[in-house]
């Protein structure tokens, strides 16, 4: 539901491309609320349209039905001079930089100034200034050749908020760079959002990404958002398959489970085993669970694998272990943990065979 706080407000977006000898619904009836100052991640696999929708939001990409609100503006319905306007509110950064090899660092940042009333001094000042702000102050009088992916993407990004946008809009501007270069263009981003109040949506194909830096996700499948919430919530309660294949793959567990799949038979297990995958979420995970139920019940446990993540500022655990001893009590436990936000799951052989819980 729109309200004043929203700064993008889409509605029933759809966008069809139709070639010569085929028709593409690469957006399918999508609504898509961003509060003002999130910073909301659209995840999905290559071709699933979140490029497509994410150029709707400046109308890069006119929509084939729907309607598409900025900052209070809908945006179709502005003149074209109104709409150049209300374009500079919204920024982006794309994977491959497009920075221009023939200007400076700083003649980079400065360029979408050029049309702007400000005097050339001015404009110099205020790109000096962006480039200090991404810690690039030493090199705007080298040219991007001379330097790495994540400085390119540094000097895009000053480049992105030398017009003052209220919406950065990153697509894919991580995918190119190593991990350590990808952790810190994105604490730059979370800085950023938290110093200038700026709005991001990013879009990627990484669950890392995502939980990262993003408070809010939708998933994206073939045009339409087949999921979307805190990313908190998502993440340890994923309501559709792909959602729950970004999270195992950002967790790992889908690598655990074919690995202990390879070495342990459930098959063989005696009576009072069990082979458990644990999610917990927030206090549970500090609270000592495990030492709690291996004293209370007597229960041995055998650690194949765990996995701990600060997710929007909450702790997110997952863990698989073979489990011995007192199954009656143990049963008692798992029903007292889900209120303290644990989540069990027996696994079969057939989960490790498949590679999926
Ligand atoms: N200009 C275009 N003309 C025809 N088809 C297009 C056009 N742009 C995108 N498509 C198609 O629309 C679908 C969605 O593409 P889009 O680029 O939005 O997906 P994506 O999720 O961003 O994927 P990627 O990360 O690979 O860019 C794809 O099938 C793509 O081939």
């Amino acid at each position: 539901m729109a309200t004043a706080t929203n700064i993008i407000d889409l509605k029933d977006i759809s966008v069809t491309f139709k070639t010569h000898d085929q028709t593409v619904a690469a957006v399918q009836d999508v609504d898509l609320t961003v509060e003002k100052g999130d910073i909301y991640g659209i995840i999905g696999y290559s071709g699933a349209g979140k490029s497509t929708l994410v150029r709707v939001i400046n109308l890069l990409q006119k929509p084939t039905t729907g309607s598409v609100t900025v900052s209070g503006q809908d945006l179709q319905t502005l003149k074209p001079v109104e709409l150049r306007q209300a374009r500079k509110k919204v920024s982006m950064i794309f994977q491959h930089f497009n920075l221009m090899a023939a200007r400076t660092v700083l003649g980079n940042v400065e360029y979408p100034l050029l049309g702007s009333r400000m005097s050339k001094a001015d404009r110099r000042a205020k790109a000096a200034r962006l480039l200090k702000l991404v810690g690039l102050a030493e090199y705007a009088d080298t040219y991007p050749s001379q330097l790495s992916g994540g400085q390119k993407q540094r000097v895009a990004i000053a480049r992105a908020l030398a017009s003052d946008p209220e919406v950065l809009i990153s697509d894919e501007a991580t995918s190119a760079l190593d991990p350590k270069t990808t952790k810190s263009i994105l604490n730059l981003l979370k800085r950023l959002n938290a110093e200038l109040g700026v709005t991001i949506v990013l879009i990627t194909h990484e669950m890392q990404v995502i939980k990262s830096i993003c408070h809010n996700v939708a998933v994206m499948d073939a045009g339409r958002i087949i999921e979307r919430g805190r990313v908190s919530r998502v993440f340890t309660q994923p309501q559709t398959a792909l959602s729950r294949d970004f999270v195992e793959t950002s967790t790992n567990v889908k690598e655990a489970i074919e690995r202990i799949g390879s070495t342990v038979s459930i098959a063989n297990f005696a009576s009072n085993q069990e082979l458990m995958y644990f999610n917990f979420v927030g206090q549970s995970t500090k609270e000592g669970v495990l030492s709690k139920l291996s004293k209370e019940f007597g229960i041995d446990v055998n650690i194949l694998f765990a996995n701990i993540d600060q997710i929007d500022g909450e702790n997110v655990g997952v863990m698989i272990a073979i489990l011995t001893g007192d199954i009656e009590g143990f049963n008692t436990a798992v029903t007292q943990w889900k209120d303290r936000g644990v989540t069990t799951q027996i696994l079969t052989d057939a989960n490790l065979k498949g590679g999926e819980l």
